[in-house]
């Protein structure tokens, strides 16, 4: 996802994970090693650009050096000679932070690959005039000259520099960036020092054998020869370096100093890049410090310079572990996490430096030191060039080349005087070491700015980090917590065989719905076309021939498929739209059944329902506890047992205390309850749980339990009250997100968008018949936890046309009178009633004794129950099942033609499994679905769930 900046230019890729989902969208395999390497370099443009970094920084390690020794062999006095090598160093520091600011302009503004060849040429010409000089010159004006060259070679290098940096990521593929990067990192920090010294000491070799001229001024113009290649290189071999100026010709007509003030907005203005400069401060600040000291460390450990530069070889050491085997140490941790962790890493060790008692810890903790920095290094460089938008992305590296500079110069010089300061200092018997409090002093700074870097970075805000570590070094980091995928509230319920999840799911449904809701009701498996095959599969004995059973692992993929398949075409669309989805069985049973009951490893059961899902987690489980025995004895009048029903009580067993396991790990997200209570009781404690997620709604509040009666006194926290019920969790809440979903100014109980067709009463259930109390609404009620097929159902009417509304608790006879086709019988809300509904959408809405119901005579006209609209009927199969349309505003009843999904479920039937899994194949109704998604931006990261089934919730990405 990217944001845009300024006058809408394109500013930051703010998603982390682009990297990893250009890996999947490219189709690139995650290689390792050589591999890895190999395919960096297979992109010709890089390789080339690689080949060139190489030439280069030899010939600035060239350059450094020879300068350096060429300067100091210019005079005979040895601190003459010591200032003029010293004196090139400084020079060299100089340009980076007069016009470090300004070259990331240039890298942003200007044609890179011609910013790149401009400098190299500069660099050919000015490297091979210093020697030249020194052939003719008097030795100050060599020297002078050398200085003067020198600072104009390193502000060629300044605006080299961004200029290759902000290249390189158009280059290769995000995925590949990383290592791109540890490339170009082993050939500058690593491969290429080591050759110029070579070179170095070969030419001193061959010119001392040969006997005449310098080594220094042939090193010089052998430097000014690898300026020369690469310019050359640049410019005819890498011209995809200049693409992006076609991209952005705009940036012409904006001043330089606009530009320049624009970068340093951008910085302080988003967090990721704050975070990542505050990173590298806190880094920075803390090897100043760590080198100003380092003498006086390595004295305080007893010993000398040999000690001195043991700990500065080890900083390199370390340095070059954290580049190269970070990124596998650390698998799949968020680069941004890793960021910040590194950075921690780092200064934790310095402060830690500040405790060692031996030389021997110290040289430990200094290879941590280097890890640490080596990987923030890395991952920096990484996230700038993944995140960072191109427009943007030189300035914020100058900015950073710029700022490391003077942070590192500053804490070198002031650490070390401070340290000259206070070493002889005595405070009483106590020796108190001032390089030490310095060294703690720079870890706990580098440590706050490291975890600020991992507070304003952190991409994974609510994933708890220690175990997203283990995670990820395991491959399989936690996923990130992603915003529900709409307004909409996910219940679902689990327990065993017979808990009476289904009675349980049609009461909830009936009073969501009764106070204004749109209540989808569904299930696993088998509530879509898709997964009513599958339902077969796994549970219809006859499905297979016998003798043969699906093995426990083909089993987990069928519910894992039904899953995928239920979550992208029911769930997620019904979320988006701010429906309450009531689902009968999800994730769990799978850890459950699957996991527990056939004893496949939970961990990745939990994976591959994560997968399925895309990480999506229910706002609430209630979970239905009841000992097998007795719910298998509910079932048992079901007909015969399907596959999972004829396992073994030790079976249902291990499923009752899996479920109870994942109860236990994450209290606040479930309710568990004891499914041997009586059915009201239940749905009782169940609403009051629902109840604490809606919104107080002035129209429905949520409190009343049940729809025409006032609302009951606000129960005692559960948690005081029941053990059982857990306390409460903050969760969306509906109306919150009904403004979001009607910015046109509805209010929260509001007409429902969709109708629901839930169960029908049965007739002979039915004894009482209740007004809704609106003229669209009617309430029927009936005493009836089964249903018969709506056929049967009892006759409600609707009112049309009726504006005044009737009491709830009016005479049935004052009901206006209704035809079956009109109503949708729903199970009553309240202890033993059922409530019928007209199908519709307006009449969806609840009766309430005292306030008039949402869609009543205060809804536009349009969204009332027409006359016509009672004619709606419902579809009635042989076995009772029904499904029935939807009726929106405009009076459309085709399924087919709504944009808003029909929920459906078959009609209940006394004692009879309200899902009909008896033959489930020839007669299970489906909810309508969706479109699939052809492709979910969001399958880059997977999910661990801790222990089984903490499921991470993930943003379904749009696509771009
Ligand atoms: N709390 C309860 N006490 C006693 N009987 C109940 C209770 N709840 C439901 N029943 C009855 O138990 C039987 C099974 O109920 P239901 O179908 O709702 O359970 P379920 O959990 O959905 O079962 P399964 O998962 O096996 O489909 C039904 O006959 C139902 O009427
Ligand atoms: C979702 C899911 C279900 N099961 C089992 C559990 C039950 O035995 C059946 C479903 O039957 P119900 O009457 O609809 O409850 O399937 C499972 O083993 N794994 C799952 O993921």
């Amino acid at each position: 996802m990217e944001c845009t900046h300024g006058r809408g230019e394109t500013a930051i890729a703010t998603h982390p994970a682009d990297d990893e989902r250009a890996a999947s969208t490219t189709g690139q395999a995650d290689l390792s090693g050589i591999a890895e390497l190999k395919a960096v370099l297979r992109f010709r443009a890089f390789r080339r650009l690689w080949i060139v970094l190489g030439f280069s920084s030899i010939g600035d390690w060239l350059g450094i050096l020879a300068t350096g020794t060429f300067a100091s062999s210019l005079f005979k006095n040895p601190v003459a000679q010591g200032a003029a090598f010293s004196g090139t160093i400084v020079v060299r520091l100089i340009p980076a932070l007069v016009l470090g600011p300004i070259a990331g302009v240039f890298a942003d503004r200007f044609d890179r690959r011609r910013t790149m060849v401009v400098c190299d040429a500069a660099r050919f010409v000015l490297y091979a005039s210093i020697p030249i000089v020194g052939t003719f010159a008097t030795t100050v004006m060599t020297a002078t000259w050398a200085a003067i060259a020198t600072f104009l070679i390193e502000t060629c290098q300044m605006m080299w520099a961004p200029a290759k940096e902000a290249s390189v990521p158009n280059l290769v593929p995000k995925a590949r960036l990383e290592k791109a990067n540890q490339l170009g990192m082993a050939t500058t920090y690593g491969v290429t020092p080591i050759l110029a010294g070579l070179v170095l000491a070969l030419l001193n070799w061959l010119i001392g054998a040969m006997g005449f001229g310098s080594s220094y001024k042939v090193a010089l113009f052998l430097n000014a020869l690898t300026y020369a290649a690469t310019a050359l290189m640049v410019w005819f071999g890498i011209r995809e370096i200049s693409g992006r100026r076609d991209k952005a010709p705009e940036k012409a007509d904006q001043g330089m100093f606009r530009q320049f003030v624009d970068g340093w907005r951008y910085i302080a203005r988003f967090p990721f890049a704050r975070g990542l400069v505050l990173g590298i401060f806190g880094a920075f600040a803390a090897a100043g410090v760590v080198v100003g000291t380092g003498r006086f460390y390595a004295k305080s450990l007893g010993g000398g310079d040999a000690s001195f530069f043991l700990l500065f070889a080890l900083l390199f050491v370390g340095l070059g572990i954290g580049i190269t085997a970070g990124p596998k140490l650390v698998g799949a941790l968020s680069r941004r996490r890793w960021f910040g962790l590194s950075i921690i890493l780092a200064t934790g060790a310095v402060g830690l430096l500040a405790l060692a008692p031996h030389l021997m810890i110290a040289c430990l903790l200094t290879v941590v030191v280097g890890a640490g920095a080596g990987m923030a290094f890395l991952n920096g460089i990484t996230l700038l060039g993944a995140e960072i938008d191109d427009a943007m992305r030189g300035r914020v590296y100058s900015f950073i080349q710029v700022s490391v500079q003077g942070v590192l110069l500053l804490t070198l010089s002031l650490s070390s005087v401070l340290v000259g300061i206070g070493s002889s200092r005595h405070i009483g018997p106590i020796s108190i070491s001032s390089t030490r409090i310095l060294l703690l002093a720079a870890g706990v700074v580098g440590v706050f700015a490291g975890y600020a870097a991992l507070k304003q970075m952190d991409d994974k805000r609510g994933v708890p980090l220690l175990p997203d570590i283990w995670s990820s070094i395991r491959g399989r980091p936690l996923g990130r917590p992603v915003p529900h995928p709409g307004p909409g509230v996910f219940v679902v319920f689990e327990g065993g065989e017979g808990a009476g999840k289904s009675t349980q799911v049609i009461k909830l449904a009936a009073w969501l719905r009764v106070h204004g809701r749109e209540a989808v009701v569904t299930r696993e498996p088998g509530a879509t076309e898709v997964g009513a095959r599958i339902r077969g599969l796994v549970l219809d004995k006859d499905a297979l021939p016998t003798g043969s059973r699906v093995s426990p692992r083909a089993e987990a993929l069928l519910y894992a498929a039904d899953r995928a398949h239920h979550v992208a075409t029911v769930v997620r669309p019904a979320l988006e739209r701010g429906a309450a989805v009531v689902s009968d069985r999800y994730v769990d049973s799978s850890l459950a059944y699957q996991g527990a009951g056939r004893t496949l490893p939970a961990e990745e059961i939990g994976w591959l329902s994560n997968w399925a899902t895309g990480g999506l987690r229910p706002d609430l489980v209630v979970l239905l506890d009841v000992d097998p025995h007795v719910g298998l004895a509910r079932v048992a009048d079901r007909g015969s047992a399907d596959r999972l029903e004829s396992e073994s009580l030790e079976f249902h067993d291990r499923v009752r205390h899996a479920f109870l396991d994942l109860a236990a790990e994450d209290p606040s997200r479930y309710l568990v309850l004891d499914a041997s209570e009586d059915p009201d009781t239940i749905a009782g404690k169940v609403r009051e749980r629902i109840g604490r997620l809606l919104p107080a709604d002035p129209e429905h509040p949520a409190e009343s339990t049940t729809p025409g009666t006032p609302p009951e006194p606000t129960p005692a926290p559960a948690d005081e009250t029941d053990p059982a019920v857990r306390p409460g969790i903050s969760i969306r809440r509906l109306g919150s997100t009904a403004h979001e979903r009607h910015p046109d100014g509805g209010h929260d109980g509001e007409t429902p968008q969709a109708t629901a067709v839930l169960p029908a009463a049965s007739t002979d259930d039915a004894t009482e018949v209740r007004p809704a109390g609106a003229d669209e609404a009617t309430l029927v009620k009936a005493d009836a936890d089964v249903a018969a097929p709506v056929a049967d159902a009892t006759a409600a009417s609707t009112a049309n046309g009726a504006d005044s509304a009737a009491s709830p608790d009016a005479d049935e006879s004052t009901a206006p009178a209704a035809g079956p086709g009109d109503t949708t019988v729903l199970p009553a809300a309240d202890t033993d009633a059922t409530s019928v509904l007209p199908a519709d959408t307006t009449s969806a809405v609840p009766a309430d004794d005292s306030k008039p119901p949402a869609g009543d005579g205060n809804a536009p006209a349009d969204r009332r129950a027409p006359a016509d609209r009672t004619s709606v009927l419902p579809a009635v199969g042989a076995d009772g099942t029904k499904v029935l349309p939807a009726v929106d505003a405009d009076g459309g009843d085709k399924p087919s033609e709504r944009s808003d999904p029909t929920t459906v479920m078959p009609a209940l039937r006394p004692a009879v499994d309200p899902w009909n899994t008896t033959a489930e194949t020839k007669m299970f109704p489906t909810v309508p679905e969706h479109a699939v998604p052809d492709r979910y931006d969001d399958d880059e990261t997977m999910i661990m769930p801790s222990g089984g089934g903490d499921l991470r919730r993930r943003k379904p990405r749009r696509r771009r």
